[in-house]
């Protein structure tokens, strides 16, 4: 459900794309509001620290706005593409009792799983699966592929007779590029395998120590749902693997898996399979498959059924391979119906504050939204983390709980990010700050906003984030942060069927206004100019800027934390593929604005391929290697400077998104030892 202050925003935004009557409507209501001064007397605004930490100050004592919102490049208007997105009807009238299953399958489904209709995937895919048919599927994000092909594995190994047993071995083989959606798949077949218990689901996912997962692949594993590094490593390493009943292999995300440079390790899979089986069922799924995915089809599927939900309608009795419409259709994302998508413009220096603002209103000062905020690295992940606990989550006047923050990325430890899931999950509100690591396939329940605060490296990455909200028919909402110099990123977006409405700056900073913490000199009042009111909006983002850059300059440890999460941002932002580096080009990047954008308040002084000064080991070690590899002495980046073609050489390398494939981190690794 989206709040009242939601509505007014999406209807502002989406209504006129140039103009802004709405938006001054918007700025009128809050205008009228009484803010009213805290009741200490005072005007809530610390102006001691303001000063001592660098806040300039105007001669009458007020705050000078400058530093923030002077010398930014001017927000370009956005024009939007006029687009036919493409649509895909999620249920259909047909229930699972019509079709030719188990009845205790039927009943699981109605009961455990309160699911009894089927959805326009299923009901294209089961029956094609029933039949014997391998398939390509694919249909919007949250249209419930995992029962498509759940349901039908299910009803074929429980028919198997004699009873399938332990001593069988894998007979099913779900691969999934990251290890929540492993568990998360793992979890639905513990479901649906209530009634027949002889089939044995299990996990290999990684995080768990190897003899441990030996022992029970050793036990007996039916259904076997892992993630492609970890299974290869059991392949080759602990030899406890036969392959020889597996007759369902399932490569779930199977876009994903090949873009992580996992086609090495499913090529050793598919080896191990092919030397080993009988026939076999292949299913490949993902709401973003390609052209690029059917040269893997072309491997390891068998004459398959071709089932888009969005595009031509295929026959799910005659045999449709990967054909030429499938093709022109291909590079055509579906969304959710009910996902209303925003952009928002928002030069660098002012970014922080953006998403400070937009969090403080949708967590805090109207709904209790659920939020997931996608970073591009680990570390980046990291900082803002620590630094929303510290300064957002005071408690309120109001005696709300304070605003929740959890974390997901790939370099934390297993079981605090089995922890971070399962309680995000399981809340009715609160903030998941993660890398692309949640974007496949999660499904995390009442997800209301989805932000990308660094924008995906691919539009078929931009589906599945926003994906993880208006699931199933939900209504749901995402906001895309673009700066200035990236919004031709909304024409490669388009080009994709895909379309955003603009939000606009001002309305997400004037959030600030429900909060007098952030007042700014006090002279606004509810009869002030619309030019007051965005006076007093920007000295209130000035005075959160502040709280932040005071957080992060309080100590040697915050500052070298902020320091590396901007040097991974670098990092990540030099991985753009070459078709969209006229976007995201690291040399469009000002490094003082970025800076600011991560609490700091010049750009660090010394900045190289490794973090600035202080720098960890493995980062010293990277740098060295940068180093090696341009055969040139380091070579700093100063504060007002652009990056030129050495710096991005020097900065350019693997950045942590805890998403590189096995052989990048097994390489890296190798790297660092040999450095030792
Ligand atoms: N027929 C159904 N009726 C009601 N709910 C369903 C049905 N099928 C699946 N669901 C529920 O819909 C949600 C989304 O399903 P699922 O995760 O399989 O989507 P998906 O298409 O695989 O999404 P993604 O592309 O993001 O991986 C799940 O909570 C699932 O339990």
């Amino acid at each position: 459900m989206m709040s009242s202050s939601d509505e007014q925003l999406c209807r502002n935004s989406s209504s006129d794309m140039t103009s802004s009557p709405p938006s001054r409507k918007r700025k009128r209501q809050k205008a009228q509001q009484p803010w009213a001064p805290p009741s200490d007397g005072t005007d809530g605004t610390p102006k001691k620290k303001k000063k001592k930490d660098g806040a300039k100050e105007t001669g009458r004592g007020g705050i000078k706005t400058s530093s923030l919102f002077k010398h930014n490049p001017d927000i370009p208007d956005i024009h939007r593409p006029a687009i036919a997105q493409l649509k895909e009807k999620i249920f259909t009238s047909d229930s699972f009792s019509d079709l030719d299953l188990h009845p205790h399958l039927v009943a699981t489904l109605n009961k455990v799983m309160n699911i009894s209709t089927l959805t326009s995937v299923q009901k294209q895919t089961i029956p094609a699966l029933l039949a014997g048919r391998d398939a390509v599927v694919r249909s919007q994000t949250g249209s419930g592929k995992t029962l498509s092909y759940a349901v039908p594995l299910v009803q074929s190994l429980q028919s198997i007779q004699p009873k399938v047993s332990r001593s069988d071995g894998p007979l099913a083989l779900i691969i999934v590029p990251t290890r929540e959606l492993a568990q998360q798949t793992f979890q639905t077949f513990q479901k649906l395998l209530k009634p027949f218990t002889w089939i044995v689901p299990g996990v290999l996912m990684g995080g768990e120590k190897r003899k441990a997962e030996k022992a029970r692949i050793r036990k007996g594993i039916n259904i076997l749902v892992s993630t492609p590094g970890r299974l290869v490593d059991h392949i080759k390493n602990t030899l406890s693997i036969a392959f020889s009943a597996v007759r369902w292999l399932v490569l779930d995300e199977a876009d994903r898996t090949l873009d992580l440079g996992f086609e090495k390790d499913l090529t050793v899979i598919l080896n191990s399979l092919n030397s080993a089986g009988p026939a076999r069922q292949n299913v490949l799924l993902s709401a973003t498959l390609t052209n690029g995915v059917t040269r893997l089809a072309d491997v390891c599927l068998n004459d398959p059924v071709s089932i888009h939900v969005s595009g031509a309608p295929c026959s799910t009795t005659s045999a449709v391979t990967c054909d030429p419409e499938g093709a022109s259709q291909s590079e055509s994302f579906a969304v959710p119906e009910a996902l209303k998508q925003f952009v928002v413009v928002v030069p660098s220096k002012v970014r922080l504050v953006c998403l400070a603002a937009f969090i403080l209103d949708k967590c805090k000062f109207s709904q209790n939204d659920k939020l997931i905020v996608f970073i591009s690295s680990c570390e980046a992940v990291e900082f803002l983390h620590s630094l929303f606990t510290a300064v957002l989550s005071r408690p309120s006047a109001n005696h709300k709980p304070p605003l929740r923050f959890l974390r997901l990325h790939g370099n934390m430890k297993q079981e605090d990010r089995t922890e971070a899931f399962q309680q995000f999950s399981a809340s009715q509100s609160g903030v998941l700050l993660c890398t692309d690591v949640a974007a496949r396939g999660l499904d995390l329940p009442q997800v209301t906003w989805i932000i990308q605060y660094t924008p995906p490296t691919a539009a078929a990455e931009y589906v599945h984030r926003v994906g993880r909200t208006a699931r199933i028919g939900a209504r749901g909402s995402s906001l895309l942060f673009l700066t200035p110099a990236e919004t031709a990123f909304i024409t490669e977006l388009a080009n994709h069927n895909i379309s955003l409405s603009e939000m606009k700056l001002q309305d997400i900073l004037s959030s600030l206004m429900f909060d007098d913490v952030y007042k700014g000199r006090g002279k606004y009042h509810s009869k002030s100019s619309s030019k007051a009111l965005e006076q007093e909006v920007r000295e209130r983002a000035t005075v959160l800027q502040t709280e932040f850059e005071n957080f992060v300059h309080a100590d040697a440890r915050s500052l070298q934390a902020a320091k590396k999460a901007l040097q991974s941002f670098l990092r990540a932002y030099t991985t753009y593929p070459a078709h969209l580096k006229h976007i995201f080009h690291i040399r469009s990047l000002h490094l003082g604005h970025a800076a600011k954008s991560f609490g700091l308040r010049d750009a660090p002084q010394g900045l190289t391929a490794a973090a600035g000064p202080g720098a960890s080991g493995s980062h010293r070690k990277n740098q060295n290697q940068a180093r090696k590899q341009t055969g040139s002495p380091a070579k700093k980046l100063t504060g007002k400077k652009r990056f030129g073609q050495r710096e991005v050489r020097l900065i350019r390398s693997e950045f942590s998104s805890g998403l590189e494939s096995r052989d990048a981190k097994k390489k890296k690794k190798e790297e660092e030892e040999e450095e030792e």
